[in-house]
């Protein structure tokens, strides 16, 4: 049985859900997955994701699979037919593709088993607030712990037919960063009577971009992005109070805490000097994706062998809570390429579909590889 990627693709592209609210979507894959299982398949919930073992046929490991299941908090703008039915929602990361490649490798898995047990997980939050520990955490998964785990992810500046990864560290450190000022408003025309939080806000966000270029040895790297700043009611009054949510990212844990040493100064800095108060809350920190050398190896392997352009990827400052999975089991992640004009958490992501059935054939022909023969 073959399944219509292009149809299951646009069939999940309408209906992205936000982290641990992914309760259409998993009933969506429980449906495509109950439909093509046997006696070989068995399933387990967790939350709003979905484990899948597919019983090999004389077993001596668990080969994991990961697909990640999460829309984002963007409006789509993409003239798609199929557009987002979720207002304000969007699967602008590729988490649409994931699943998809997930469930056309498990049908081939089910239909083709190889030596060894694999196990898929479709793994809820990665884009906040993070899926990957807590699933991991679950008796669920300590049931089916893979002995080795891989995973991709779409990217729009390749083209389609090619994949790329590296041994080592790919993707970054991440910690998200939420900061509340709080001051004290008023009228527009009496600026001395009040403690104005847009325009400390406005200066912080000025000031700490001095972290990266001051404080960072220029032979490191790393990201201090405010991707979003709300402020005020009105035009004509003062702002009690000011938001800011951004992400830091780092290539090295250190770093990520000198990061986080320095806001601190510096908001106690600005508490004095704009006599406010503000609280900082760092949300979900991911761990880095880091690869394993001898797993990568045998991917390239496996794309020479599929017929799969397999280039060496740079690392990136992308984060992924894959990383967790990383950090306690060997395996690896690599980019699969969509060639999309946007990129990724655009909200005119558009992914050439296809690079549909490359990801199935690059995950099928890796978990071959991997295999017992
Ligand atoms: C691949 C990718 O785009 N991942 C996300 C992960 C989000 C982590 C978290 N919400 C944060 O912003 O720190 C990314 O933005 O890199």
């Amino acid at each position: 049985m073959s399944l219509n990627l292009q149809q299951i693709r646009r069939e999940l592209h309408q209906i992205p859900e936000l982290g641990f609210q992914e309760f259409k979507t998993q009933a969506y894959l429980l449906e495509q997955i109950k439909s093509m299982s046997n006696e070989r398949v068995l399933i387990q919930e967790w939350r709003t994701g979905i484990l899948v073992k597919v019983s090999g046929l004389n077993p001596s490991k668990v080969i994991g699979y990961r697909c990640d299941i999460d829309g984002l908090p963007i409006t789509e703008a993409t003239d798609y037919e199929f557009q987002s039915k979720h207002e304000g929602s969007m699967h602008a990361c590729g988490h649409d593709f994931h699943m998809t490649i997930a469930l056309g490798a498990l049908q081939e898995l089910i239909d083709h088993p190889i030596q060894d047990d694999a196990v898929f997980l479709f793994q809820p939050a990665e884009e906040g607030p993070g899926g990957a520990l807590p699933m991991m955490q679950s008796e669920e998964f300590s049931k089916w712990k893979p002995d080795c785990i891989f995973a991709l992810h779409i990217a729009p500046e390749m083209p389609v037919g090619t994949v790329s990864s590296k041994p080592g560290l790919l993707f970054a450190n991440t910690s998200e960063l939420f900061l509340d000022f709080v001051g004290k408003g008023g009228h527009a025309a009496y600026p001395h009577l009040t403690k104005d939080m847009t325009v400390a806000a406005g200066s912080f966000i000025s000031q700490i971009q001095g972290i990266i270029s001051r404080n960072i040895d220029p032979l490191d790297s790393a990201v201090l992005t405010i991707g979003k700043m709300e402020s005020g009611h009105v035009q004509n009054a003062i702002a009690e109070t000011a938001r800011l949510e951004g992400t830091i990212r780092t290539l090295r844990a250190e770093t990520m805490d000198l990061i986080k040493e320095r806001l601190e100064s510096i908001i106690r800095g600005f508490e004095i000097s704009y006599d406010c108060s503000i609280s900082i809350d760092y949300g979900a920190n991911y761990y880095q994706v880091y690869n394993n050398e001898q797993y990568v190896q045998s991917f390239e392997n496996a794309m020479n062998i599929a017929g799969i352009t397999y280039k060496n990827a740079n690392k990136a400052m992308t984060g992924e809570d894959f990383g967790y999975m990383l950090k306690e089991i060997p395996g690896f992640m690599f980019w699969l390429g969509v060639d999309s004009p946007f990129g990724l958490h655009h909200n005119q992501l558009q992914p050439n579909e296809d690079a549909l059935s490359v990801g199935v054939k690059a995950v099928i022909q890796t978990f071959q590889q991997i295999a017992s023969k």
